[in-house]
């Protein structure tokens, strides 16, 4: 079919990777590749009510635009950007007139309960000489009834597309090609119809290509982005779909621009922030949950495979569409909590700690990088040492402390269970091991709830410790591969997430020297006072 258009949203939705930090010359030569490559339309970012930066492809004014696309651009590109309702969305009666900006149109995304003030800015962003773009998000759970009805508003607004959206990814082919034959039996035939896919079920290629065989005289757009840059599980690859376009239906895409683009700036980008399919986001789309359930779980390391499976079962219905952050740590911490009677352990514990100094060895990377300091500080001060998920190569542990699945698994087999505190929240283990209730010892803060290192403290609060020595809890740099002492101990690379989890352990551990003196022996950006105990010695 030759009335195909490829519309390429790595500067929107793959923003979703790194918080549409791409750099101002990113921005520039991806929008100048991506007309190279004769990309029909391309999405250059978000329209929001947030300050500009010019190194984000977010944007508050239409004009901005200007600066960024270049005149040595093809006249036959269409630009767009998006304005998502319920996004720190700007309010499209802000945006100047159509004829001051390169911005051809304007994407519009909507949630079912936002339908009536979608349709409302509809009709300012068309007065303003814009081209609309129609975007109902997670059209998959919409009745027959509603997509109907919707189409009859979409007749009566006449934009220049209505898009069949797969926010979840959950989409089959015959799922697909069922919407499509309801758009296009009762939609204007001068509505280009869209396809935005997720790739949750590896389905994205699959299926536009058989949108494209789909026979009809519409116009169709087709969302893509460069090497599926996307939420979650991504989009499909826009050099993919080019190749194939250009080899079924002699089409002329470019696909080495699109290539220089992938090769520049996002495979730097996914070093550190993977994207695409992976065990968690197939399970949240056989669940028909939104993805950032699955990546929320991800994000604890806490969790086993079968675990996020669990917990994704156990999201209400209504709630599974749509993000909700207080919902899914209720849900969460109500798994982890398994209540037990540790009255007895915390008793023996309080009375091994009466008098001891304590030292938390947590396993950043200074515990190799800070031997010495680790090392002098024992010989001195003589402590009760108590080691966190993981058993140190240069010391003996009095306890090994185990708060996580994730780390039990990777413990399991060297473990002295006479040695070691699990937490209640692990599961599977033996009849003799030795458990302390992890809902008391887990925090308010969503982003650090669980951290183990807290716990330990909260748990020699519990023993009555009044002080504690730290060691090898350094704090999350932006280099996730070097925050521990073994590179596979990580398993959170956004940076974003990091920062929210150094600021949640921060708030943590100040509440917690109000009740016990907290000193660090090795560097760790949690070290207020920057007195490093060594230097004391
Ligand atoms: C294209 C949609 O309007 C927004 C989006 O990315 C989604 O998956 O939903």
């Amino acid at each position: 079919m030759s009335n195909i258009k490829i519309l390429d949203c790595t500067l929107r939705d793959g923003g979703y990777v790194n918080n549409w930090h791409f750099g101002r010359k990113a921005i520039e030569t991806m929008l100048f590749n991506f007309s190279k490559s004769n990309t029909d339309i391309v999405e250059c970012g978000f329209l929001t009510n947030k300050p500009y930066d010019p190194d984000y492809s977010l944007y508050n004014s239409v004009e901005q635009l200007n600066e960024l696309v270049s005149s040595d651009s093809s006249m036959n590109t269409m630009y767009v950007a998006m304005i998502a309702i319920g996004e720190r969305e700007i309010n499209p009666v802000l945006l100047s007139e159509a004829d001051s900006t390169v911005l051809d149109g304007i994407r519009l995304t909507f949630h079912p309960n936002e339908i009536d003030l979608a349709f409302e800015w509809a009709e300012i962003i068309k007065s303003k000489g814009y081209k609309l773009f129609m975007q109902p998000v997670g059209t998959t759970n919409y009745t027959d009834k509603q997509f109907l009805d919707l189409l009859e508003r979409i007749n009566k607004l006449e934009p220049y597309a209505f898009y069949i959206v797969d926010t979840l990814g959950v989409m089959y082919e015959k799922d697909l090609i069922r919407q499509v034959f309801l758009v296009d039996n009762n939609l204007k035939p001068s509505i280009s119809l869209g396809y935005h896919s997720h790739n949750n079920f590896q389905l994205a290629f699959s299926n536009a290509q058989a949108l494209s065989q789909y026979n009809t005289k519409r116009n169709i757009i087709i969302d893509c982005s460069a090497n599926g840059m996307g939420r979650g599980a991504g989009n499909l690859c826009s050099e993919l779909f080019m190749d194939y376009l250009n080899r079924t239906f002699s089409k002329n895409y470019d696909v080495l621009p699109v290539l220089e683009i992938v090769d520049r700036y996002l495979i730097p980008i996914s070093l550190s922030n993977p994207w695409g399919y992976n065990s968690a986001y197939f399970l949240s789309a056989a669940n028909n949950c939104h993805p950032n359930y699955s990546s929320y779980l991800m994000a604890k390391h806490s969790l086993s495979m079968p675990a996020i499976g669990s917990i994704l079962k156990q999201i209400p219905q209504k709630e599974k569409r749509f993000f909700n952050k207080a919902l899914i740590e209720k849900i969460y911490q109500e798994y982890q909590s398994n209540a037990v009677d540790d009255i007895e352990i915390l008793d023996r514990l309080r009375k091994k700690l009466d008098g001891r100094n304590v030292l938390v060895i947590s396993p950043g990377s200074t515990v190799k990088s800070e031997k010495g300091s680790i090392l002098k500080y024992i010989s001195k001060k003589k402590p009760f040492v108590i080691s966190v998920n993981f058993i140190p190569d240069y010391i003996k542990p009095n306890i090994v402390f185990v708060g996580n699945s994730v780390r039990y698994s990777e413990l399991e087999d060297r473990l002295n269970l006479k040695k070691t505190v699990f937490t209640s929240n692990i599961k599977n283990l033996p009849k003799k091991a030795v458990c302390i209730n992890y809902s008391e010892l887990i925090n308010a803060t969503d982003d650090a709830s669980d951290s183990s290192g807290l716990m330990v403290l909260k748990l020699l609060k519990k023993a009555s410790v009044k002080s504690v020595a730290l060691a090898g809890y350094d704090g999350f740099t932006k280099n996730p591969l070097s925050n521990y002492i073994n590179k596979n101990m990580c398993g959170v690379y956004d940076p974003i997430l990091l920062k929210e989890k150094n600021l949640a352990i921060s708030k943590e551990l100040k509440k917690l020297k109000e009740k016990m003196k907290i000193k660090f022996v090795t560097t760790s950006i949690y070290d207020t006072e920057k007195t490093r105990s060594d230097k004391k010695l």
